[in-house]
Formats: C-alpha cells, structure tokens, sequence
C-alpha cells in the first residue's frame, strides 16, 4: 500500500463521490450511476490523467471538479476548498474537448476577450497575452485570423486562454485529440513546461501512448469507479514481463538434435520458427522459441543455462507490459467485477 508524502500539496482530493442522473426515457424514469464511488486525488506538479472508456463517468468527475454537475455524495475540493465554490473556480482553468473561437477572432483578441471575461485589467490582458503566446509558440502569429490556424495551433491557443486568469490547475479534456504527431508533440511541450512552472494538470484522454508521455499518474475508470491508479511503471508493473523470446544456435548439428536439447533444457519452450540454416551452406542451426517468464531472474537463470549448454544465444526479447495491456486489463476486470476491488496501486492512503 502506497503512502503520501505529507509534504505534497494536495490540489484535487476526491473522496467516495457518487453522481446518480435522473433521465426519462420512453421507458420512464432511469436512473444512470455515472460515479460509484469515486476516490483519488492529483498533488501540485502533478499531470494526473484520467483514461476509461466510453461511458465510464470521465466526463462526469470533470464536471463535478469543475462546479458544472453536483455530486449525489461524497466530497470533491480543490486546493481544500469545495469544487464549484468561487474560491475554488478562481484557481481553475479549463480547456474542453472542443473549444470554439470566433472565426473573426485573432489569437490575440481573443485572448482579449477571455481576460476580459476573467474581468482582467487592459493591463493585466496585454502582459499576460504576450506571455502566454510566448509559451504557447503563437507570438509571431497573434494578429493572424484563427481561420488559418492548425489545429495544433487552435489548441495551443486553447491553452493559452485556458491560463489566461494564471490558475494552478489546468483540467484539459482531450487536449490532444485529432491533431497528428507535430501538433501533439507540440501540445505535450506546452503541458511539460506548464508542469515545470508547478501548475497541476488534470487531464483526461483515450489516447494511451500519449498519457503515457505526459502523465506522472493515471487512474483508470470503468463503469464510474476508479479500477487503477498511480504511476504508470506501477500500474505496468514495469519489472513484470510478460513475454520472452530466445533465438538460439549450435554450428553443426542437425535441426532435430537442436530440438532436443532444446526440450531437455526447458520442456517448457514453445518452439516459434523451424530452423533456419544460416551460412548458405546450413553450418549454423537457429531455432526461435518462447519461454513463459515473468522475472529478470528468470530471465537471466534461463540466459545462464543456454549458454552453460553450449549454445549460442542469438537474440533475446523480452516484452514488459503495455500501458494499453494494463489498461485492457484493468477495464475488463472493471466492467466484469463492477470493480469492487480496485487493483493494488489503487489503494493510496489519503490523510
Ligand atoms: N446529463 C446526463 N443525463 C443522464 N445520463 C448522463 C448524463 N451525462 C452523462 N450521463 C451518463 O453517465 C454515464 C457516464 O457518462 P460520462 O459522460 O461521464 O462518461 P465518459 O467517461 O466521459 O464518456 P465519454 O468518453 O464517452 O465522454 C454514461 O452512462 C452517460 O450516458
């Protein structure tokens, strides 16, 4: 079980929150739990992400942080103070899925018009326009329409009126969705400098090889509880392996007398490729095959007796697990055991 470090400020604290909407449908009235029960928290300096799947009450915590939706129970406070409460907003910036800018709108003005929004002085709305197109890399493009913007632009300027009032957590809902590899290489820049200036950022994203990138940690959510969370190497379980994948070879001998020795050493091996004769001339024998390891150790006792076997170890992979494996794995689990019994990681000690 992990413990908190006491000296870390916690900036968002969620403790058992549940949200039951009440729909009416053709069928009467229903009642959607969209959060059972939902505990973590996100400490300053964090980029804390959120991943589920569809349906799985992402959108709905968000809402909850942000003062949008209230919860049914249970509490959800940013920088100690409830979410929703003016104190709390003040603190908040918020980047949704798709922000829409008015198409007259330059990134400058309208950077304008939200520090006005934020009722931001002339003067407070000029200095913080230059320094945010400056982070955001849109200083030379300021007066430009917005019409001729990428998308990876428009979002970096998302960002920027996001941080327009100077909060110290940024909740950005898929902030890197639909933009190509330049683009999010971008966004994932302006959040890592954003990190480094101690704001806490709370994401939430289905792309897995992007959360992976950004976050420090993630929570994993089905069906409106947290299945996961801590740090991605802890969810990985990243000494944990799930696969290892040996060639090795022997010059001079026969495909058959390689298999046997190869079944006297590990009975175990699954044999993944017939041989190959290398050499043109077939001196040398390889064979593939694929033991069922799950430690370094193993690993390197397996490596040990290839070679005190006199064999020649050819190459040697070994495949840990994936975020997107963990992540599979952990919804599943979710989704089939209403996850009533988050993973190990899952269990932090909130003070
Ligand atoms: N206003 C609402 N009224 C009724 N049901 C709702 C409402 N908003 C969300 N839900 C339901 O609550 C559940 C969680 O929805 P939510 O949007 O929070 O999930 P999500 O993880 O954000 O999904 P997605 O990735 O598709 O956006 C879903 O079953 C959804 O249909």
């Amino acid at each position: 079980m992990q413990k908190r470090d006491p000296q870390r400020q916690s900036v968002v604290d969620v403790r058992n929150l549940t949200k039951a909407y009440h729909a009416r449908s053709l069928r009467g009235r229903t009642v959607v739990e969209a959060l059972r029960g939902v505990s973590l928290h996100a400490d300053r300096g964090e980029v804390f992400g959120l991943l589920g799947p569809n349906g799985a009450g992402k959108t709905t915590l968000i809402k909850i942080l942000l003062g949008v939706v209230r919860s049914t129970t249970g509490s959800a406070s940013l920088f100690g103070q409830p979410a929703g409460s003016s104190a709390a907003r003040m603190r908040v910036g918020y980047l949704p899925e798709s922000l829409r800018v008015d198409r007259h709108h330059s990134a400058r003005t309208a950077l304008r018009y939200y520090g006005r929004m934020s009722r931001m002085s002339r003067a407070d709305i000029l200095r913080r326009s230059d320094e945010l197109l400056e982070l955001v890399g849109l200083r030379d493009r300021d007066r430009e329409s917005v019409r001729q913007f990428s998308k990876g632009m428009y979002q970096r300027l998302g960002l920027a009126q996001a941080l327009m009032h100077d909060p110290d957590l940024l909740v950005l809902d898929e902030p890197t969705d639909g933009l190509d590899p330049v683009g999010r290489n971008e966004v994932r820049m302006v959040i890592d400098r954003l990190r480094e200036s101690g704001k806490t950022i709370f994401l939430n994203s289905h792309i897995l090889q992007e959360v992976e990138l950004i976050c420090s940690r993630v929570a994993i959510m089905a069906k409106g509880k947290i299945c996961a969370v801590g740090r991605i190497d802890e969810l990985t379980q990243s000494d944990r392996i799930e696969e290892v994948q040996f060639q090795v070879a022997l010059p001079m001998v026969s495909i058959d007398i390689l298999r046997a020795k190869l079944g006297e050493l590990f009975p175990a091996a699954v044999v993944a490729e017939p041989s190959q004769p290398e050499n043109g001339g077939g001196e040398i024998i390889a064979i593939e095959f694929h033991l069922p390891l799950s430690s370094q150790s193993e690993v390197d006792s397996a490596v040990d007796r290839i070679r005190s076997a006199g064999l020649s170890l050819r190459r040697l992979v070994v495949r840990r697990q994936t975020l997107e494996e963990t992540f599979m794995k952990a919804v599943r689990l979710g989704e089939s055991s209403n996850a009533e019994t988050p993973s190990h990681a899952a269990q932090e000690v909130l003070p």
